[in-house]
């Protein structure tokens, strides 16, 4: 440091009336700094930002001037910006998630944030476990890494873990801990909570509560020592850093969608669930293979040629009038070209009944949420729900966003349907995972977000 203020003090000599460029606001009060008393504050600020957050603060001792200085917003804007999360991402974070769940749906305009309190806050918040289990595909790892360290076909492997059956629930937890060899009693963990019992009954409410009970006992009984958990479509919404708008999210074997304002599910409103997903479409392209007799040796090859060749047609009828041939190498299993089961395998997710469903299509499934929406009148903003945002590995399919915006347009009154915005998922299959990664950076977390053991024990303890 001190060869850099050497380095420093050479150019400000060299900066001719160097003294008169002095901000006017500098404080008077640095009796004792000797020649420093003659530097100008822009290059103060800038030795605070070459030294680095650590010594900056350290600097806030030296006296009233350098205090005010090193403690100044944009100082430690700075160095929030240059830290690892993405800037947009923080100021989402900290502006609107500080406050934590129980408090976001009273939570109006943020005070004025001090960002250097921010940014130590942000500094001592622990990693934690990251635990999206999905129906069909677990993502799991570290809040301070960039993406989940791992992933495993969880109704392969665990069964449905959505039914709060302890001993399948504690399976599932330990074996996830032992391959990211971490002791869930080490950090504090972050677990998706499904989009099942969306209904607004009593004995919706009360599966729920069982599930929520069942995810907390097991992983207090696994010693740790606090557990996050939140709806997988409000973390969707997060990642695309909204906390309000509607989430459709093509999970598995289902399709849930769900409004969701400041945060909060809003069941009384109406979750529209439709009764195919990932699995449907992939059924549906397989059956289509057969019926051209392309053999295949495994369910992987399908899916590759899904995730690698299949795309939602803007308009089907005028579709099939094109050449849409495409090929693909599968590992082990060669070629394969596919020409209209491309779209084909994906239209059922508008028309179910091509692929011999009875359900409703994805773009009525949304008006009527919408629909549900503008009539509900619960918010002053009546905007809220017309970001809509796609979430699950099936929303990645191409050309999905602007067919269903198109589609819902097409149901909805102009007044309701004028400024309808159909979003892609933020980070495509993996966007519930980002967005507990989200909250888990907050420099709020442990106190707005978890609930400690200590916490959970008493809760369980009043129960009784
Ligand atoms: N780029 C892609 N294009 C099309 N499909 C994709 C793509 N990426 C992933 N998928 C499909 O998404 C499906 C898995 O989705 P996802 O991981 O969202 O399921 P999940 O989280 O288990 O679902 P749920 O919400 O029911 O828990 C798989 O069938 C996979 O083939």
């Amino acid at each position: 440091m001190a060869m850099l203020l050497r380095k420093v003090w050479g150019s400000v000599l060299s900066r001719s009336g160097s003294a008169s460029s002095r901000g006017s606001e500098f404080p008077a009060s640095c009796s004792s700094m000797g020649a420093f008393e003659w530097l100008p504050t822009d290059v103060i600020m800038q030795i605070l930002r070459l030294v680095g957050p650590r010594e900056a603060a350290k600097a806030r001792a030296v006296c009233r001037a350098w205090k005010l200085l090193a403690s100044d917003n944009m100082l430690w804007v700075f160095f929030l910006q240059n830290g690892k999360d993405p800037w947009d991402l923080v100021v989402f974070a900290e502006s609107l998630l500080r406050v934590g769940f129980r408090s976001m749906m009273y939570f109006d305009q943020p005070s004025e944030l001090s960002f250097m309190h921010i940014y130590s806050q942000r500094a001592k918040v622990p990693g934690a476990v990251i635990i999206d289990g999905g129906s069909g595909y677990c993502k799991y790892g570290w809040s301070k890494y960039s993406s989940p360290s791992g992933r495993c076909a969880t109704f392969l492997e665990f069964g449905n873990i959505e039914s709060p059956m302890y001993s399948r629930l504690r399976h599932f937890f330990s074996t996830i801990f032992a391959r990211m060899q971490v002791k869930p009693s080490s950090q504090p963990i972050i677990v998706s909570m499904p989009i099942c019992h969306s209904d607004d009954t009593e004995s919706a409410r009360a599966s729920r509560r069982q599930l929520r009970d069942a995810i907390y006992t097991v992983l207090s009984d696994l010693n740790a020592p606090a557990v996050c958990a939140i709806d997988q479509a409000v973390l969707a919404l997060y990642a695309a850093k909204r906390t309000s708008g509607i989430v459709v999210n093509i999970g598995f074997h289902a399709t849930s969608v769900v409004p969701i304002l400041r945060g909060k599910v809003m069941r009384q409103v109406g979750v529209e669930i439709v009764g195919q997903g990932a699995l449907k479409v992939t059924g549906f392209l397989r059956e289509l293979m057969h019926q051209r007799n392309m053999a295949f040796e495994s369910l992987y090859t399908i899916r590759t040629l899904k995730e690698k060749l299949c795309y939602v047609a803007a308009n089907y009828d005028t579709e099939l009038c094109k050449d849409t041939k495409a090929s693909c190498e599968v590992a082990g299993e060669g070629l394969f070209t596919l020409s209209k089961e491309r779209f084909q395998a994906t239209e059922i997710l508008f028309q179910p009944h091509i692929g011999g469903v009875r359900a409703m299509g994805l773009h009525q499934a949304v008006a009527l949420c919408i629909d549900h929406c503008a009539t509900a009148e619960i918010a002053i903003d009546d905007g809220w729900y017309k970001t809509v945002v796609l979430a699950g590995g099936t929303a990645c399919l191409p050309g999905l966003p602007g067919r269903l915006e198109n589609e819902v347009r097409k149901i909805l009154e102009p007044s309701i349907s004028e400024g309808i915005k159909v979003l892609p998922p933020p980070y495509g299959a993996d966007s519930a995972w980002f967005g507990a990664k989200i909250v888990s950076n907050v420099s709020t977390f442990q106190q707005a977000w978890c609930l400690s053991k200590k916490q959970f024990r008493h809760k369980r303890w009043q129960q009784f």
